[in-house]
């Protein structure tokens, strides 16, 4: 594994049937680094990211991350879960249980932590995101911008060393997206190594040290935000720049 790289791909392939989704996808990723990976519907984002905590199981390449090397072991899959927290479009809350209790779900069935210290955290990381009032709330009672704050506050609850967001924002209203993105300029500023697929160009300019642009299952060209949007390399990504800057 590269010096200080916390995740990193090597020609990672992926097929969905006969599908090719990942195409020789290489990259690394630094210990504090924020990337924001954009592309096209269907360009193979959310796959890829998946991969990077065994949510889908890549079939060439290597994936390695803080040194484990992700197989079919499913020791390698634990251990690199406990480093990553995952959040993803749809918040994925369990409706029947209350906001603490989606919180103190894992630590206290998976890690074994006693009840007592994890709803201490919870409530900490409830106050951090801004709702420690929603504690006793079941997530339908909540909106859109508060359930995914939850679901934030439910992946930081295991500690994570990175955090993987897929398009965290994009199944929110307008008004509520600010909510969710101010929570993750947050995390970012306290150092937080950050993969997030997003088209919220304004967070990739202001917070990304790199910009990853997929098409088709492959990494067409990635580098700083100042690059990616003044002086963008491929023709492709001008294209996908232009339609997505103008709404
Ligand atoms: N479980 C699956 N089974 C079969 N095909 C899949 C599966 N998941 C994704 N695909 C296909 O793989 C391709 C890449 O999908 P992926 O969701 O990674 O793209 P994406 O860039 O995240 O797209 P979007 O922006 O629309 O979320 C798409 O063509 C998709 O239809």
């Amino acid at each position: 594994m590269s010096e200080n790289a916390v995740i990193e791909l090597r020609k990672v392939g992926k097929w969905y049937n006969s599908y090719h989704a990942l195409r020789d996808v290489s990259l690394t990723i630094k210990k504090g680094e924020k990337v924001v990976v954009c592309g096209p519907s269907g360009s193979g984002k959310s796959t890829m990211i998946r991969c990077i905590n065994r949510l889908e199981a890549h079939q060439t390449g290597h994936i390695i991350v803080n040194g484990t090397e992700l197989t079919d072991d499913v020791k390698s899959v634990e251990k690199v879960r406990k480093q990553v927290g995952m959040v993803f479009q749809n918040f994925n809350l369990f409706p029947h249980l209350t906001v603490l209790q989606n919180l103190t779900l894992a630590p206290i069935w998976v890690r074994g932590m006693a009840k007592s210290e994890i709803e201490e955290i919870a409530m900490m990381y409830l106050r951090r995101v801004r709702i420690p009032d929603q504690a006793h709330k079941f997530p339908g009672q909540l909106s859109g911008g508060q359930q995914q704050r939850v679901a934030i506050a439910r992946a930081l609850c295991m500690r994570p060393e990175i955090m993987l967001f897929d398009e965290p924002t994009s199944a929110l209203d307008p008004e509520m997206v600010k909510e969710v993105l101010d929570v993750m300029i947050e995390l970012a500023d306290e150092g937080m190594t950050m993969v997030c697929v997003t088209h919220e160009m304004g967070f990739a300019r202001s917070v990304a040290d790199s910009i990853i642009f997929m098409a088709e299952g492959t990494i067409i060209e990635s580098g700083s935000p100042a690059q990616f949007f003044e002086n963008p390399k491929s023709e492709r990504t001008r294209q996908f720049l232009g339609q997505i800057l103008e709404h």
